[in-house]
């Protein structure tokens, strides 16, 4: 079987827990009480790349992923540039659609309608957020992409059948990432009083609606059954600090910087940090932009029983379940073919 070099696929800076993957896996998902994305990530892109070569000998083509990319954001640039070198570790095709920001949303529209019609597209990304003068109408150009090449589970369709069936076809990948961490935890949710900071459409409230599902059976006990309270900008900085404080488990998905503070925890709750931002490492002359998440790790990690790191924790997992998606798409369609 093929085995990744996590270096080579993950840029960003390695903990220096990779040095001990080979010996014990487990013991690097979890090290003291810090829970790493990046062992988790391989095993899923372990097992996509040998499901992409399976995929390549039973059709002979290989599964195609498109992102399209609208204006110069840097970390948008930064985040699909990860996405492709992921993708053609594993054996996936992938291309990226530059757009200036000025694009006319019926340009854009086009776009998304020439690679619906693609026959040899099996997923399409729309890079988010969009520039300011779209933003409003970043939906309609979601729902414009086919809902069997939606791989990032955004589209309203996606959604609905989230709440109908729980069992989507596709799950978001930020929503999935959480969802192998607290299957890593292994301890069940069911019963559990769960805080989720962000009441966004495609992670706050997703996420809310995985956690708060009935449980079918023990697996499924470990990610639903959990009583969720989702706080969001209206919340009362107040009530906020006691609801976190009275919680097994917070997720905390806004991209603010130290949201989440160590008072706000109580002793043995896991914390699990979906937020990314940017932010000074200090106040000098040499100070440089790094990503954060949005916990005060350093004072968060002495009162929590488990916590994410950031980088390095839900990020990675996100763009390894990101790759499954498509891999599960792109069999979908050829069963439909
Ligand atoms: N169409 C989408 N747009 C956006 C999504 C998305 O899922 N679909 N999510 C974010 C950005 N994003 C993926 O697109 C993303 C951001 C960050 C990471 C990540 O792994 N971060 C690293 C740190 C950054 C680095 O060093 O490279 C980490 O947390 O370790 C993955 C995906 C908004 N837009
Ligand atoms: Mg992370």
């Amino acid at each position: 079987m093929f085995h990744f070099s996590i270096k080579h696929i993950f840029k960003f800076t390695l903990t220096p827990s990779r040095f001990l993957v080979k010996h014990s896996v487990r013991a690097v998902h979890k090290q003291n009480n810090i829970l790493y994305g990046k062992p988790i990530a391989e095993r899923i892109l372990n097992r996509c790349k040998n499901e992409c070569e399976q995929f390549n000998e039973q059709y002979h083509r290989r599964p195609k992923l498109v992102a399209i990319l609208v204006g110069g954001n840097e970390s948008s640039k930064l985040y699909v540039r990860n996405k492709q070198r992921i993708a053609e570790h594993v054996g996936i095709g992938f291309q990226t659609i530059n757009h200036l920001m000025h694009i006319a949303p019926s340009n854009l529209i086009d776009t998304i309608n020439r690679l619906n019609n693609d026959d040899t597209v099996d997923g399409i990304i729309l890079q988010l957020p969009l520039p300011l003068h779209l933003v409003d109408k970043t939906e309609k150009f979601i729902d414009a992409i086919r809902s069997d090449k939606d791989v990032d589970g955004h589209t309203t369709s996606n959604y609905n059948s989230y709440r109908q069936t729980s069992i989507p076809p596709i799950t978001i990948p930020v929503v999935a990432a959480v969802r192998e961490i607290l299957l890593e935890i292994n301890e069940p949710l069911q019963g559990k009083d769960v805080v989720i900071i962000g009441r966004s459409k495609y992670v706050g409230t997703p996420l809310a609606l995985m956690l708060s599902q009935s449980t079918t059976d023990s697996k499924s006990s470990l990610i639903s059954g959990a009583t969720v309270t989702i706080c969001h900008r209206d919340t009362h900085l107040n009530n906020l600090t006691w609801y976190c404080k009275n919680a097994d488990i917070v997720i905390s998905a806004v991209g603010r910087a130290k949201v989440v503070q160590h008072r706000m925890i109580k002793e043995g709750a896991v914390v699990i940090d979906v937020g990314i931002s940017k932010s000074w490492t200090d106040k000098t002359v040499t100070s440089k932009k790094v990503f954060v998440g949005d916990v005060d790790f350093d004072e968060v990690k002495r009162v929590a029983r488990w916590i994410t790191p950031v980088p390095g924790g839900v990020g990675p997992i996100t763009v390894a379940c990101l790759v499954s998606n498509l891999l599960e798409l792109a069999r979908q369609r050829q069963k439909n073919k």
